[in-house]
């Protein structure tokens, strides 16, 4: 059988789990006592909504920026006006770290992402001690139960919940523990990104949820439009992160916005 990406990265996370909860990976951190930020807040009431992304690599593009530094990337996005970020944290497919996330949570002061596979309740519990505010949950890659009954959990610890979605039927994932629903514009099997996804599925959201769009965003009047149709949050990675200096990348983008 020829596994598509997602199916190879879940499979590939599984064993990735067990390995930690066999090794006391989660006992072996120093629990930090914090309270976090809120996600859903920020993007209410910020200006750019701009949640930008630390990545060094992604199975579409390859390596974008291999030796990125988490002490410098994630708190000049920051100061140049992102609203919150993403810190990728899977290694094999990704480059990213858990070490990357603790790095930067005492350099920031606004919400952190911790984008990853979730798959295990475990990951929650991993994801709150490493200093997140925020988990994503990709519908495409849980049953419904299960999404629903980690949303729980998290929400138990006190994190937010960003359902991410890519098509239709997968708008049945969304339950009143999900704070925020992610159109992800990204399609995993052949990696084209096509903002329409958002245009189109935005529509069916149900009112009362915030919604933020995710990929292949490099223009800043795309964000204007998804603005314009109800979007408060933009997550984007590449755009920022092909450049040596990321941050200045997004100084000049929101530059563009105002
Ligand atoms: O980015 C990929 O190639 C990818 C492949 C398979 C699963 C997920 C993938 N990306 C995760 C993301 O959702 C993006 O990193 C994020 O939305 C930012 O996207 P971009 O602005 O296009 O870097």
């Amino acid at each position: 059988m020829i596994m598509n990406i997602l199916e190879t990265i879940i499979a590939k996370k599984q064993l990735e789990v067990a390995t930690g909860k066999e090794n006391g990976y989660l006992e072996s951190l120093n629990k930090i006592n914090r309270s976090h930020l809120s996600l859903k807040k920020a993007l209410e009431t910020s200006s750019t909504g701009i949640i930008a992304e630390f990545k060094r690599k992604s199975p579409s593009k390859g390596w974008i920026y291999p030796d990125a530094d988490a002490t410098e990337i994630p708190s000049g996005y920051e100061k140049a006006g992102a609203t919150a970020l993403s810190i990728l944290t899977d290694e094999s497919f990704f480059g990213g770290s858990l070490k990357d996330l603790q790095t930067a949570r005492p350099l920031v002061n606004i919400p952190i992402l911790r984008k990853d596979f979730i798959i295990d309740p475990y990951q929650l519990h991993v994801a709150k001690t490493i200093g997140a505010d925020v988990i994503l949950l990709i519908a495409t890659a849980l049953d419904k139960k299960s999404c629903a009954s980690l949303a729980k959990e998290a929400k138990s610890l006190g994190l937010e919940v960003l359902l991410e979605i890519h098509e239709e039927p997968e708008l049945e994932y969304i339950t009143p523990d999900i704070d925020i629903v992610g159109i992800n514009n990204r399609n995993l099997k052949s990696f084209v990104t096509d903002v329409e996804t958002s245009f189109q599925l935005g529509e069916k959201i149900p009112d009362g949820y915030l919604k933020i769009s995710e990929s292949g965003i490099s223009d800043p009047h795309t964000i204007k439009e998804l603005r314009a149709a109800g979007f408060k949050g933009f997550l984007i990675g590449e755009t920022f992160m092909k450049d040596d200096n990321p941050a200045q990348e997004l100084a000049k983008f929101i530059n563009v916005l105002d």
